[in-house]
């Protein structure tokens, strides 16, 4: 390798693992590595991209749809040009792929790049310690994915009890083969782990990474149709007007088994003014996070929803009945109460990141508990 080439590591992972969280974590923590990121954005709005820190002059959405079948190596390639032109001075560049994106593929692609700077990194698999379980009975590709990892994170650590993270640690040993496996609550991982791997590559050794010939023999083995995304359905909703806290939980608090996962901002108008709360529903999973609005932005919500054997229209229908009518349709004054039982106590975590070093939300602001409620609250986890 030569000394200029940039190691470009894979960050996959299911949907709601903790990818982003992981990337922001690395963003802030890289202490001089400069670090490109490309997103690989599930839905046609670009949450993850809004949600990845430092994004300014580094980041580079690749657009709607899993990787695999949205961009062709060409296009990647664009991109890596972008991100490799010696202006931008980067140290490594981590690509994080969509929560239904096959890991193999973009691997491949990344190998098959005629960009002579980039060097294939290795594969980063986050996995949620809470739904691994479940994950693998609904995905069983899961297994065949963390076989091709180079480093597992079993994320969530905070979520589980500790013979039961124990046990999912093992698990993943198991089907991860070689790969390095770490346990990590918030990605809080040692970015170290992750910027090294162009060594290991480089290294004879590390025959542990897939000939470029296995992974593209493999890839058109299989039938493209056997996707995870394929069985899952996105769509997208956006509101100029603010939305309603109550009737919005009314909507989350009854939401179908098959909506899987639910991401994006929401505008809670006079209830919160200063605001806007970021949302993540994994599962049964639900936080919201309040953060300053943008200064000069358009103030707008914006969601992702994606499920298995959901019905779009009718959630966008529910949806839209959550806006803001109008002046005759204000919030009664404890609204809000709902959304912030949902608010994780900053103690217990760190959420999303906006911005290098900044806080997702204002910490002070919610470091006693003002309504008598738990802001963590576990059973509605486990419900
Ligand atoms: N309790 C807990 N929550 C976490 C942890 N890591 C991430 N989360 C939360 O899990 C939710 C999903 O995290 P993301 O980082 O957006 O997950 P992702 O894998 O990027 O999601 P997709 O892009 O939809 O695939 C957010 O609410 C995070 O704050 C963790 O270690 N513990």
């Amino acid at each position: 390798m030569s000394a200029q080439q940039i190691p470009v590591v894979v960050l996959a992972g299911f949907l709601g693992s903790g990818k982003t969280t992981l990337l922001n974590h690395l963003l802030r923590t890289a202490r001089g590595t400069r670090v490109g990121v490309m997103v690989n954005d599930f839905g046609s709005i670009e949450i993850d991209a809004m949600t990845v820190a430092g994004q300014v002059g580094s980041t580079v959405s690749l657009g709607n749809g899993c990787l695999c079948c949205a961009v062709d190596a060409s296009e990647l390639d664009t991109y890596l040009e972008a991100l490799t032109r010696p202006s931008a001075r980067l140290d490594v560049i981590v690509i994080e792929a969509s929560g239904l994106a096959e890991p193999q593929e973009l691997v491949r692609m990344v190998l098959a790049s005629d960009n002579e700077r980039v060097v294939y990194g290795g594969l980063v698999e986050v996995v949620d310690a809470a739904e691994f379980d479940a994950t693998r009975v609904r995905h069983p590709e899961t297994d065949r994915h963390l076989a091709l990892a180079d480093l597992v994170v079993v994320n969530k650590a905070d979520r589980v009890p500790e013979d039961e993270l124990r046990r999912v640690r093992d698990a993943v040993t198991g089907l991860a083969g070689r790969a390095a496996v770490i346990t990590a609550a918030y990605g809080r991982v040692d970015p170290e782990l992750l910027f090294d791997r162009a060594a290991r590559v480089e290294d004879a050794a590390g025959a542990r990474q897939l000939s470029f010939e296995d992974l593209y023999a493999d890839a058109y083995e299989r039938d493209h149709r056997d996707h995870p995304h394929a069985a899952y359905e996105t769509v997208s909703f956006t509101a100029g007007e603010p939305l309603h806290p109550r009737r919005l939980m009314d909507f989350l608090d009854s939401r179908p088994e098959g909506l899987y996962r639910i991401k994006g901002f929401v505008d809670f108008g006079a209830a919160d003014p200063d605001n806007r709360y970021a949302v993540h529903a994994v599962g049964r999973f639900l936080r919201f996070y309040p953060e300053p609005w943008p200064p000069g932005g358009q103030r707008l919500t914006q969601l992702v929803l994606i499920g298995s054997g959901t019905d779009g229209e009718a959630l966008l229908r529910a949806l839209d009945g959550c806006r803001v009518a109008g002046p005759h349709d204000t919030p009664e004054d404890h609204a809000l109460w709902g959304v912030l039982r949902y608010v994780p106590d900053p103690r217990e975590g760190a959420g999303p990141v906006t911005g290098p070093g900044t806080p997702a939300y204002d910490t002070d602001l919610y470091d006693t508990d003002p309504y008598g409620t738990a802001a963590y609250d576990e059973a509605a986890d486990r419900a």
